[in-house]
């Protein structure tokens, strides 16, 4: 049956990286093994350039109607000045919220050929392989109320709120505990329970349906302390389960022990198991336009594309034997480059791993 893919390069590097990406999935479909129809759509500034909103009404219809979507990434400062709701990033939250994205699984696995590349000494991330279990639709993104007003005495405050339902708490709680089944048994969940009734709310959730999960060894860190453990000792990790803003801020850190920011594929997923694919990282302004962007965490997402809305796993296991391979030639963006490797740029990279996956 013919799949529909949705396809939203955004902003900035996102256009580069999502195009080999695509590069990566035709392969498949030129030899026989995938059906999808691939349509294209905006989001972000992109959207805002082309129909005046971050997540157009287009964008939507296509996107309710794809069994599963490729971003590339949002954002930017020419869009930094909009009005608020007009801002690339609120075109993010926005389909993650429409589609009911609550589960975005984000897996910091360190190709060991990149253990020179990681910001830790080899030996501590030897073989490191965790899954974050990041809540995506709830926490102080999304609580009410949120803005910026002036006070009486003329002095401006602004505020969020950080919110929880224990149905919400539950949900993604289940997620992780039956991912920790299928991987190490083993659960961290982050907090800062002694300080945040939402998330005391949290660790009581977690532990209670911890129960339903015995073979689950269940534990509990406070985020600044988990934040601190992923650089000390990140071997100690297998699934970490934890909320929107805390999953957001530990994801980056533990990208850069595996090498880089450039590595990182992210799932999205919602109940009925349409998900959305991105890398963890953003537009990169800082080198968008230049062709050096490394697009292996878009094209690893379309790995988890591939296994988590696909059903296709062997087609994405064979992606992940594709950049260990080309990483094995010592093919390096400049991101991952260490000495005595071959630095090349995005356009060379993607090329790599499509001619590793038809040798
Ligand atoms: N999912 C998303 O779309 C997403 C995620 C994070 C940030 N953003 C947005 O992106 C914009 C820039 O944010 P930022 O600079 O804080 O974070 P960023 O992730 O875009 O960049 C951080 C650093 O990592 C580097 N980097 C990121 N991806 C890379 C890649 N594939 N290859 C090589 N280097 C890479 C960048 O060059 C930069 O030095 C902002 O507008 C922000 O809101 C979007
Ligand atoms: C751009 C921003 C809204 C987004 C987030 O905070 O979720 C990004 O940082 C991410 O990690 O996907
Ligand atoms: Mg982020």
């Amino acid at each position: 049956m013919t799949k529909k893919i949705l396809v939203l390069p955004g902003d900035g590097i996102g256009p580069e990286i999502v195009t080999e990406a695509m590069k990566v999935l035709n392969v498949f479909v030129d030899e026989g093994s995938l059906n999808i129809e691939a349509e294209y759509a905006h989001i972000g500034g992109a959207g805002y350039d082309a129909e005046g909103k971050p997540y157009p009404k287009s964008t939507q219809t296509l996107a309710k109607a794809a069994d599963a979507i490729l971003l590339g990434a949002v954002g930017g400062p020419k869009y930094d000045t909009l009005d608020r709701p007009l801002r690339p990033e609120r075109g993010l939250l926005a389909i993650r919220a429409d589609l009911g994205l609550y589960a975005n699984l984000r897996p910091a696995i360190l190709y060991e050929e990149l253990a020179s590349a990681s910001s830790l000494k080899p030996e501590l991330v030897a073989n490191l392989d965790i899954m974050i279990v990041r809540e995506l639709t709830g926490d102080i993104y999304f609580g009410q109320p949120r803005g910026i007003e002036t006070l009486p005495n003329g002095e401006r405050r602004g505020f969020n709120t950080m919110v929880y339902t224990e149905s919400e708490i539950e949900r993604i709680g289940r997620t992780a505990f039956d991912t920790a089944m299928k991987r190490g048994k083993k659960l961290c969940s982050v907090d800062k329970a002694n300080v945040l009734e939402t998330t005391e709310l949290w660790r009581e959730v977690m532990i209670r349906i911890g129960k339903d999960y015995p073979e689950v060894e269940l534990s509990h860190l406070y985020v600044d302390n988990a934040a601190m453990q992923l650089v000390r000792a990140p071997k100690q990790f297998d699934v970490m389960v934890t909320g929107n803003i805390f999953g957001d801020i530990l994801s980056d850190a533990a990208a850069m022990l595996t090498g880089s920011i450039g590595m990182l594929p992210s799932a999205s997923l919602n109940k009925s198991g349409v998900g959305m694919y991105e890398p963890i990282h953003g537009s990169a302004p800082d080198i968008a336009g230049k062709g050096i962007a490394n697009p292996l965490a878009t094209i690893l997402s379309v790995a988890m594309m591939l296994r988590y809305s696909l059903n296709q796993p062997e087609l994405a296991t064979r992606i992940e034997a594709a950049v260990k391979q080309v990483l094995a030639q010592g093919k390096r963006t400049g991101d991952i480059y260490t000495e005595g490797c071959e630095k090349v740029d995005t356009i060379a990279m993607g090329a790599a791993i499509v001619a590793a996956l038809r040798s």
